[in-house]
């Protein structure tokens, strides 16, 4: 069997705020296998982007590890951490996060120099295959909603990464939008090999999930245990 490419184990965040801590993460722990489709969903406030920002190495844990494909976050130090978000990971979010002042070829192509490969080539053919082909010298606002989310997909995918991490990446689409953006990153994530963590507030997520959890109070559960079975 291949190795995990998240092992998160026993994982506690305990933000010290000065009097009393706030505990967002309560030891919890699961592993992610490649080209595996996750979606998570849990309430406000139970601890998703918490462990987003750890799984990024943006933030530490209190107690416990993480290991991206077989590497202990913590012991590479803050330049490694940094190498590893631009080399092996890709980030999709609620308002998309372009850069208004670069195109959506420069979007791409910056995050391809960032990881220090590629092509021009490539960020064409990306930018084709999510649907913005002859869109490439738009910018961000000359772009609908969808086709800026489609920029931030191409941008994720386009340096192959071992884990694209997505923080309500419909968040800001209509239904229709949002199931074509849903439907067009599970599926590229699931044919190239790369795995896909959704955190969303969207029950229509886990059509296009191999699994769902939840998250509670600081504890990610499987479907079963969740607390709120969707449609
Ligand atoms: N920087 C911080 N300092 C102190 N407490 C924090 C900090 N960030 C988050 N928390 C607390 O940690 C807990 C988990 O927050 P987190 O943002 O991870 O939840 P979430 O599930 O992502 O919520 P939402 O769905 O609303 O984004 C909350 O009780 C929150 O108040």
């Amino acid at each position: 069997m291949s190795s995990p490419v998240i092992r998160v184990v026993d994982l506690w965040k305990i933000y010290e705020d000065g009097t009393e801590g706030s505990t967002a993460l309560r030891g919890t722990s699961m592993e992610i296998t490649r080209g595996e489709v996750l979606a998570l969903l849990g309430k406000s406030g139970s601890g998703k982007t918490t462990l987003l920002n750890l799984l990024a190495g943006l933030d530490r844990p209190s107690r416990g590890f993480i290991e991206v494909e077989g590497k202990n976050l913590q012991n590479l130090g803050d330049k490694g951490r940094t190498l590893l978000r631009r080399r092996r990971l890709g980030f999709i979010f609620q308002f998309f996060n372009l850069l208004p002042t670069l195109t959506a070829f420069e979007n791409v192509y910056l995050a391809l120099e960032l990881a220090g490969k590629g092509t021009p080539a490539q960020v064409f053919a990306v930018l084709a295959e999510v649907g913005l082909k002859g869109k490439e010298k738009r910018y961000p606002h000359e772009l609908s909603g969808g086709e800026q989310q489609r920029v931030a997909i191409a941008r994720a995918i386009v340096k192959e990464p071992a884990l694209i991490l997505a923080d309500e990446p419909t968040g800001n689409l209509d239904t229709a939008t949002g199931m074509q953006i849903l439907e067009l990153l599970s599926s590229r994530c699931r044919e190239s090999g790369m795995s896909l963590l959704m955190v969303t507030h969207t029950p229509m997520a886990r059509r296009f999930a191999d699994r769902v959890l939840h998250m509670v109070d600081g504890v990610i559960r499987p479907e079963a245990d969740g607390e709120e079975p969707g449609p």
